[in-house]
């Protein structure tokens, strides 16, 4: 069985690395320098980055070199997300050497162009499912955007190679990943799942590798890491055994 790929993550807001409460813009934890903390995960052993800016998620501006001066000092694979909406966003994201972009509220905004990419780029594209509930949730997770499995059908149906499901009431509290969400989710694709939103202990962890043969195939892990709940080191043991 393959063992549950896991992702770190930095999310910029200003320049900083930081984190946040149910992804609410103004509960900012700061952490410093996000090449800082990129570089430290992948000292600690890490295969992939997630790293996201949050200011053009928000809408609030972007870190777009920032990011690129992260994802390009990298030697793991980044995944990258926030603001990948239009043609010039996703270039300039590509552009960075990342292996992947997420996209979110272009996936509710205009379907049509997240077809258009998917088509192009195949399994560079995955999209972010930001949920509360089952409804999606985009533009910085401030407006609702649809039934998450209506989307997920939609999405299925044009070639999408890989979901990040995110459950918003979980991020950045500590309380534990939603199960029951991402059960439900890969038995409504066969595609790959990516967890997001929660994970606060290695159990968490081995929980969350237990849905490895359902269709998980990585977390993400963000505040436990920051907070120092266990380390990274300890987590890829957790997971490989
Ligand atoms: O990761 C977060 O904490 C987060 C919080 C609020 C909004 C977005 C967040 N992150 C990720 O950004 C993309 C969505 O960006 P966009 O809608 O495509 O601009 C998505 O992957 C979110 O999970």
């Amino acid at each position: 069985m393959p063992k549950l790929e896991l992702l770190p993550a930095v999310d910029v807001r200003d320049g900083q690395a930081v984190r946040l409460v149910h992804g609410e813009s103004g509960s900012e934890t700061s952490y410093g320098s996000p090449l800082e903390a990129a570089l430290a995960w992948q000292r600690s052993g890490a295969e992939w980055l997630h790293l996201v800016d949050l200011d053009a998620a928000f809408g609030t501006g972007d870190n777009r070199a920032l990011i690129a001066e992260v994802a390009g000092a990298m030697d793991i694979k980044v995944e990258l997300s926030g603001g990948i909406r239009d043609d010039a966003s996703l270039a300039a994201a590509l552009a960075t050497g990342c292996r992947r972009v997420n996209l979110g509220t272009a996936a509710l905004e205009t379907p049509e162009w997240v077809a258009k990419v998917i088509a192009e780029h195949g399994d560079k594209i995955a999209v972010g499912l930001d949920v509360r509930g089952t409804t999606l949730r985009g533009r910085g997770w401030t407006r609702d955007g649809g039934d998450l499995y209506e989307t997920l059908a939609r999405l299925d149906s044009e070639g999408c190679a890989r979901y990040v499901v995110t459950d918003i009431a979980k991020d950045g509290t500590l309380q534990g990943p939603n199960l029951a969400l991402l059960r439900d989710v890969c038995a409504a694709t066969d595609k790959p799942v990516v967890a997001s939103g929660g994970v606060s202990s290695l159990a968490d962890l081995r929980a969350i590798s237990l849905l490895v043969p359902e269709g998980v195939e990585g977390a993400i892990v963000g505040k436990a890491l920051y907070a120092e709940a266990f380390t990274l080191e300890e987590a890829l043991k957790a997971v490989a055994a």
